[in-house]
């Protein structure tokens, strides 16, 4: 009999945990690392995550520790959940420990604040790997649904396509159906960008905007989304799958995404202060959303409505100002 794959979570947080659930349902054996040695007792413990996802019940083939080393070890994969901008910081930490060849699995929806990198670029310029052994699982994965074992379907997305199949096998269960792609830049594109058309979304929806609003924004949200794609070398197919469209409509329509609740919260007359001060999870979008019109600007790409969320949230522009602009824009032909 084969052993069972090991996988390393880095971040026992809601995803982190969500998507360890999802590989020992597979059969892996997995090992959380969690930032606090109480979280991580917790886990032992009670078989819950009390602080992420309360009430959830986690297998038996699911261990916590907090110390990296430990769960580093063995590791055939190493899959990383923890914020984006902290990420770089995190990982030169833990790159010494890592297994030999273990094969870095990047959850994470943001683009770094400065440098403009992806999260794949990110692991591959600070473990020294190559992309071959760098993947991405993105998709439709509101991590609630997921550990209460809700059917949804997501992609693993590696250059190397013999890789993103292990790491398909490996977190395929009856509830988590996992495609493949090759497209790494259009996959994390589509996960990172759809976090700030969330926020969109959500301020529209606090303003009380409606239904129709709110598919012009997701519509226009995904233009904007391929336009940056396109420039970067993503595959523009990407941007209709499970990364783009499939996680833009999970994440705009559902009250447990943390960025389109934030969004609500500013919509309603909430300040950027207050907004935070209710928020207890992380939501990408609200710094990221920086980084992606930088990242914009950088490849002469218009994103409107990226530059709406940032004159929203960071510069302090009231929603009604915002919107009366976003209107008044110069017409044009829908495609270009
Ligand atoms: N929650 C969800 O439904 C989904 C989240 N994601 C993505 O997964 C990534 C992780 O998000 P979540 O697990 O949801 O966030 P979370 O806020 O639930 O958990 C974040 C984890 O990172 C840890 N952390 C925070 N600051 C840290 C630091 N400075 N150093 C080390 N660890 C730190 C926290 O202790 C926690 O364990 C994000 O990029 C998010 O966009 C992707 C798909 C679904
Ligand atoms: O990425 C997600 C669903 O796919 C989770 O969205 P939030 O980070 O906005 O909660």
């Amino acid at each position: 009999m084969s052993k069972p794959v090991r996988a390393a979570v880095f971040g026992t947080g809601s995803w982190g945990t969500a998507f360890g659930m999802v590989l020992a349902d597979a059969g892996c054996d997995v090992t959380l690392w969690a930032r606090r040695p109480e979280l991580a007792d917790a886990v032992n413990s009670t078989r819950m995550n009390p602080d992420y996802l309360p009430g959830i019940e986690l297998p038996e083939s699911l261990r916590a520790t907090a110390d990296p080393a430990e769960a580093a070890r063995g590791a055939d994969f190493t899959v990383l959940a923890v914020p984006s901008q902290t990420l770089r910081g995190n990982l030169a930490e833990w790159v010494p420990l890592l297994a030999p060849d273990t094969v870095l699995v990047s959850l994470m929806k943001g683009v770094e604040l400065g440098t403009v990198k992806r999260m794949s670029e990110v692991i591959e310029e600070v473990a020294k790997v190559s992309a071959d052994r760098v993947a991405v699982v993105t998709g439709p994965n509101l991590a609630k649904e997921v550990a209460q074992r809700m059917p949804a379907a997501g992609v693993v997305a590696c250059r190397d396509e013999a890789v993103a199949r292990r790491i398909q096998t490996a977190c395929h269960t009856p509830y988590f159906r996992p495609y493949t792609n090759t497209d790494v830049v259009g996959c994390e594109l589509g996960g990172a960008v759809k976090n700030v058309i969330g926020l969109a979304v959500g301020i529209a929806d606090g303003m009380g905007l409606g239904d129709n609003a709110k598919g012009s924004l997701i519509t226009r949200g995904l233009a904007e989304t391929t336009r940056l794609g396109l420039v970067m070398g993503a595959d523009p197919m990407t941007f209709s799958g499970l990364a783009g469209l499939g996680d833009l409509a999970a994440t705009c329509s559902s009250p447990l995404s943390r960025n389109h609740t934030f969004g609500i919260n500013l919509g309603r007359g909430m300040t950027l202060k207050e907004t935070i001060a209710v928020t207890r999870q992380t939501a990408e979008g609200v710094k990221s959303c920086e980084s992606v019109l930088d990242l914009a600007r950088r490849h002469g790409v218009d994103m409107p409505i990226t530059e709406t969320v940032v004159s929203i949230v960071h510069e302090g522009k009231p929603p009604v100002v915002a919107l009366k602009e976003l209107m008044s824009r110069s017409a044009k032909p829908e495609r270009r």
